[in-house]
Formats: C-alpha cells, structure tokens, sequence
C-alpha cells in the first residue's frame, strides 16, 4: 500500500532516440546532442521508514556494494547536503539491463532523490536536484526533470520536447557496454556538426552504433534481426536495441519472434515521466 511512510516508484527507462557526439571536451566528458524519452517500463523502488539512521539497500542489487550503488549514493547525499538525520529502507525490484543503454542506474538514482526530497521534506527545487543528480552521472538530470527533452553539454543541458506517443520493443542482446569503455576508444566517433534548424528534418544516427557493433557483434545481429520488423536503432552506449511503432500489437509482435538468447520489453513512451507522475499520485493529493 502506498503511503507517505512507505511507498512504491517506477525508475523508468530512457531510450536516447538519436545520439550525436558533437566534441570531447577538455575534462574527458563528451559535448552530446541526444533525444531522450522516457518509456512505461522500469525498476520498482520501495521506500519505507527505517528506525536506525542509516540507508538500507535491499533487493536485486546484483552484487554491487552498497557504496556504489546509485541508490546508495543518491540518498546519503540528499541526506549529507541537506543534514538529515533519518534513515530509509529502500528495496530494489531490478527489471532494466545493467549497461543496457536504458539509464536504469541513473533512473534508480533520481528516483531516489524525488522520492527522498518528498519523504523527508527537505524541499529542494527541481533545478537543485537536478545539480545534485548531475554529481553522480550526466543521465540523471533528465530523469530528475522529467520530460522529453533534447539535450546538449553532457547530458544536462535540457530543452523539452512534445513526441508522439510510440510503442516500443527493446531488446537486450545479453551484453554489458561500459559507458566508459566507449568514451574513451580511439575509434569512436566524435565530430558531427549541431544540428542546425528544426531537428526533426535531419538524419537523425547514434554515433556510438558503428564502434559498438565492431566490439560486439551480438548487437549487430540485434540491429540486424530487428530490420526485419521496422528500421533498428541502439540506444546510449548501447546494448539495448529497439524499434518504434504507432501500435502495442505491432510492437508485442516483435517481442513474441524474440530469438530465446535475447531478452526483451515492450512499452510506451511517454512525455513525461512515469516516475512524476507516480509521485505526484502519492504526495500531491
Ligand atoms: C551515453 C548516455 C546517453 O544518454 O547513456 P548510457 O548509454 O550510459 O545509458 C549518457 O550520456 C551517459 O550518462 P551516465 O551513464 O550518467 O554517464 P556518467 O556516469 O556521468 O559517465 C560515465 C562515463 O561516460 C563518459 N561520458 C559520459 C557522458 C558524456 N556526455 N561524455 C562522456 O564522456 C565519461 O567518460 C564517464 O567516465
Ligand atoms: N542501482 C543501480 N542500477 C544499475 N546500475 C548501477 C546501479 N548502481 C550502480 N550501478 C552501476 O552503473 C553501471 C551502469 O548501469 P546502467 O545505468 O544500468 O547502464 P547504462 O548507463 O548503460 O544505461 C552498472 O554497470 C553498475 O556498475
């Protein structure tokens, strides 16, 4: 049951539906141009009241140590930066693909900060959550935001944008992609021009695609197999790969012909995100 001392939030997926790598900037980080929306699908986080003052993690945490965690680190800096002395327990139900490109570590993370800024009152405003987020990863901004949005800089610099509700199936070609791993090869590609003018009249690529296919064939055989139903595309860093579609049926269809050494989801995309949206049910009533 939801309640203000122990409730339940989505962390959704994101699909980055273009990704182009305008320069690398002196400090290693990348200045990028991407298309982020927010899909129905996500990790479930529950958040309840613990008696102690500490920040208990558990659940699907797949082995990573409670110091690195996101979740981890989400709540104890909220709880650091606006000296909480309250504890939380918060329970990970695991559903995105680690490295998957779909920003599961980041959503879980934002979630977090949303969920604890209501929970324990502390009563930051979006554009300070968003600072906070941006310390543990340059995807978290745009979930902490919440809509679909254009962004620029690292990931940070967001300008919402109004898309059409599409049905999605993404695919996980059981392969972890080190977002790092990518940033720094040699071969990745690093010099497409801002888009200049209305976006939506450009050719429209993710410029990690080509390097990511030539370190990991699995996700060329996605894209590949994907083609087969509507044009493929990887999302971030990739693995996951995905199609579009203007119906569930379409997109389910897909799912259902899914090779069995893949995995997969279908859902839909939504302007705003679906964690908001539970939030706001929860503690604007
Ligand atoms: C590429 C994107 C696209 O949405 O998604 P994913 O594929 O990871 O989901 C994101 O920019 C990832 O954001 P996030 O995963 O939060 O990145 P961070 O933790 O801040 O950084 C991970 C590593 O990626 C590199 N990095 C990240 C963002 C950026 N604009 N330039 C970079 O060079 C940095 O080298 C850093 O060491
Ligand atoms: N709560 C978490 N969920 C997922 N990954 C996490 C979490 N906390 C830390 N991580 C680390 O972040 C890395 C990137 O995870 P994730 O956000 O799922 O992938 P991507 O950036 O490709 O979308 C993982 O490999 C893992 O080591």
């Amino acid at each position: 049951m939801n309640t203000k001392t122990a409730f339940s939030v989505i962390a959704p997926a994101k699909l980055n539906l273009f990704l182009h790598i305008n320069a690398r900037r002196d400090d290693g980080y990348h200045e990028l141009e991407t298309l982020f929306t927010f899909l129905n699908f996500g990790d479930t986080l529950d958040f309840s009241v613990n008696e102690a003052p500490t920040i208990l993690i558990t659940g699907d945490t797949k082995g990573i140590a409670d110091c690195d965690n996101l979740i981890y680190k989400a709540a104890l800096l909220l709880k650091n930066h606006c000296g909480i002395s309250s504890g939380v327990k918060i329970n990970l139900t695991k559903r995105l693909p680690m490295g998957g490109g779909v920003g599961g570590g980041s959503s879980d993370a934002a979630t977090t900060l949303l969920a604890l800024n209501k929970m324990w009152n502390t009563q930051l405003n979006i554009d300070e959550l968003a600072n906070l987020g941006l310390q543990l990863g340059a995807d978290v901004p745009v979930f902490i935001r919440g809509k679909s949005a254009i962004a620029h800089g690292i990931g940070e610099q967001l300008v919402d944008v109004e898309l059409e509700q599409k049905w999605y199936c993404v695919v996980h070609p059981n392969q972890h992609v080190s977002t790092a791993k990518i940033f720094t090869h040699p071969d990745l590609k690093r010099d497409t021009p801002k888009i200049s003018g209305d976006w939506r009249t450009h050719k429209l690529t993710n410029d990690c695609e080509p390097l990511v296919k030539k370190l990991c064939p699995e996700v060329e055989k996605t894209l590949q197999w994907l083609l087969k139903y509507a044009p493929s595309k990887m999302t971030g860093t990739g693995s996951c790969c995905f199609v579009e579609f203007a119906s569930q049926v379409q997109a389910q269809d897909v799912l259902d012909n899914l090779p069995h050494t893949w995995q997969g989801f279908v859902a839909s995309s939504a302007n705003v995100s679906p964690a908001h949206t539970e939030l706001a049910a929860i503690f604007d009533q």
